[in-house]
């Protein structure tokens, strides 16, 4: 049997065309492909569905086949981008369906905290790594990062995406973006009021969000930190904490 009818891949949820929210493909009509499981736990994950494996029974163990024929009907089979996103979607084996999608023109962009480095990650076009700052409560790896850097080579676009909440974090963030300063990087302020994994109507502070949108543009301004973008969620200005959009 081939690599590609083999595979199997731990799929949350498969939703889209949408609009990418975050980061460097903001605005770019995207089908979100969502694996479940997560190495990591932070404190204010907005997509606890994808990662507490309590959520497990929601989870659904994808073939190729099956995800490829979810995306085509969604994308009414034009090539647009796809954001593979989680949970952690390193964990998962994601090649075999990258290539899949490129045999049709499509893109593939990935979402990670880059603690996982995997091979196919050369395969990508966009690489977005998202380490997280001291409020997430998770402790940055910075050889699994470099390692995410070294299995991608060339080919992807690479951008650094930081959420912040606090002056740790900025500083975080500052060091980030010292450490590789010929990556381009995102600032994403975070979102306090994340949902519950069973409740995508939960009440959100957009008020709350602005004000901290307001003070990251204050900060990078007055510092002079002229290359950072400052960039909220855009899908969570538009839509709150709804799950799927
Ligand atoms: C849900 S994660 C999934 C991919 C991967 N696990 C990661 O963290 O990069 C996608 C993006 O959402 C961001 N994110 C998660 N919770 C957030 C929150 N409460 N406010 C703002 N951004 C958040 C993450 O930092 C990451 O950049
Ligand atoms: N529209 C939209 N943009 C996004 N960008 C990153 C997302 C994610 O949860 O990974 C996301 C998402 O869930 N929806
Ligand atoms: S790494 Fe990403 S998906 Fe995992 S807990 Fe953190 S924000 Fe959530
Ligand atoms: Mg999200």
């Amino acid at each position: 049997m081939s690599e590609a009818r083999e595979t199997r891949i731990r799929v949350s949820e498969i939703f889209g065309p949408t609009i990418q929210g975050e980061g460097i493909l903001i605005g770019l009509p995207t089908v979100f492909v969502r694996t479940g499981g997560c190495d990591y736990r932070c404190s204010w994950c907005d997509t606890l569905h994808a990662v507490d494996s309590d959520n497990r029974d929601q989870w659904q163990q994808m073939s190729v086949d099956e995800i490829w024929q979810k995306v085509t009907r969604l994308s009414g089979g034009r090539p647009l981008t796809v954001s593979l996103s989680g949970g952690n979607p390193a964990i998962q084996p994601l090649g075999p369906l990258i290539a899949r999608g490129h045999d049709q023109g499509y893109s593939f962009a990935l979402e990670t905290q880059a603690s996982i480095a995997k091979e196919w990650f050369a395969e990508l076009d966009v690489l977005v790594l998202s380490p997280k700052p001291p409020s997430s409560g998770m402790v940055t790896d910075w050889d699994a990062f470099d390692d995410c850097l070294r299995q991608a080579g060339d080919r992807p676009q690479i951008a650094l995406k930081i959420v912040v909440f606090d002056d740790r974090d900025y500083a975080y963030a500052r060091d980030a973006s010292t450490r590789y300063p010929r990556l381009s990087i995102y600032l994403q302020p975070g979102n306090h009021t994340p949902p519950p994994p069973d409740q995508d109507d939960a009440m959100i502070d957009i008020d709350g969000i602005m004000d901290r949108m307001r003070w990251l543009v204050d900060k990078v301004t007055n510092d002079g930190w002229f290359e950072a973008r400052v960039l909220p969620q855009l899908h969570v200005l538009l839509w709150g904490n709804k799950r799927g959009v």
